[in-house]
């Protein structure tokens, strides 16, 4: 399944954040959402898994406009990892990720044979069988991602919308969950603040300015430098990366774009 988001305005109490957003995340591939701090990354999203209605505008699911849709017809289609993670539940972890089975269950029905498994196979996904018993509330930032991402696989759903997946989650985590999205060829929209992760994963990325999208396309076409120093305010050049042949952005941690030239110092190596 696909989504088309089309012509997308959201305003929160009359300031318009996302203003005319349009892009399509195509049946099976992984598309990127980038952009500075605030640029509308997080609202576009919200509208997509319908936290937010947009002012105008539609985002469709294969067609069909999502607000069409009951609730649980919508959440059998679209789960989301939203950025708010806080949810302080006094529940464990099983029982956080089983609330992904929600869709599925008629009112007051129980967890079945096939509920268990799929919660047991969604908290492998993410490393966290041995915390099953644990209650939610006292995990790690990291670990509650995890487990929330775990609800989302259990939700079983066509489309991902994942936004700062891997927030608080170390390198080790953070490349796990890449390539488990990649291994799993769902239609995912994902914001991601690391440009190089993001150049690594997805298929295609929508650079997000002002709460409009101002460019698109395959990574190495869009993370170019004079772009990173319009709408990053970063120095960088891009090389292949040695490994694996990505785009890799070596970003200068010195200076902004434009900025003064630092003198030099005492830790500066001058190559002979
Ligand atoms: N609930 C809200 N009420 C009012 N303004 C909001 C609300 N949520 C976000 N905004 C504003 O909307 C703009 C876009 O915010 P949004 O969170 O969508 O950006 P973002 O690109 O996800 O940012 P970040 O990279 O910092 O997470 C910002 O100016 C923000 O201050």
């Amino acid at each position: 399944m696909r989504i088309d988001i089309e012509d997308l305005h959201v305003a929160y109490a009359g300031r318009t954040v996302v203003a005319g957003a349009r892009l399509i995340a195509a049946d099976g591939e992984i598309t990127g959402l980038v952009g500075p701090n605030g640029s509308g990354k997080s609202t576009l999203l919200r509208t997509v898994y319908r936290h937010l209605t947009p002012h105008a505008g539609r985002v469709l699911l294969s067609g069909t406009d999502l607000r069409r849709l009951a609730p649980a017809q919508a959440a059998r289609h679209v789960a989301a990892l939203p950025q708010e993670r806080g949810g302080d539940f006094e529940l464990s972890v099983h029982e956080v990720v089983a609330m992904g089975r929600t869709p599925y269950k008629r009112a007051f029905a129980g967890e079945d044979a096939t509920d268990r498994e799929i919660v047991a196979r969604a908290l492998a996904d993410v490393g966290m069988t041995h915390h099953t018993g644990r209650r939610f509330s006292e995990l790690s930032g990291g670990e509650r991602q995890r487990v929330l991402l775990a609800r989302a696989f259990a939700q079983q759903p066509d489309v991902l919308v994942l936004d700062e997946p891997t927030n608080h989650l170390d390198i080790r985590h953070q490349v796990e969950l890449l390539a488990l999205l990649r291994a799993a060829r769902r239609t995912t929209l994902v914001s991601l603040h690391d440009l190089n992760a993001a150049a690594s994963v997805c298929d295609r990325l929508h650079v997000l300015h002002d709460g409009r999208v101002i460019a698109s396309g395959p990574p190495r076409q869009v993370l170019r430098p004079d772009l990173l120093a319009e709408v990053f305010g970063v120095r960088a050049t891009v090389v292949d990366h040695p490994l694996t042949g990505d785009p890799l952005i070596a970003f200068d941690h010195r200076r902004p774009a434009g900025g003064p030239v630092p003198e030099p110092g005492p830790r500066d190596h001058v190559p002979t």
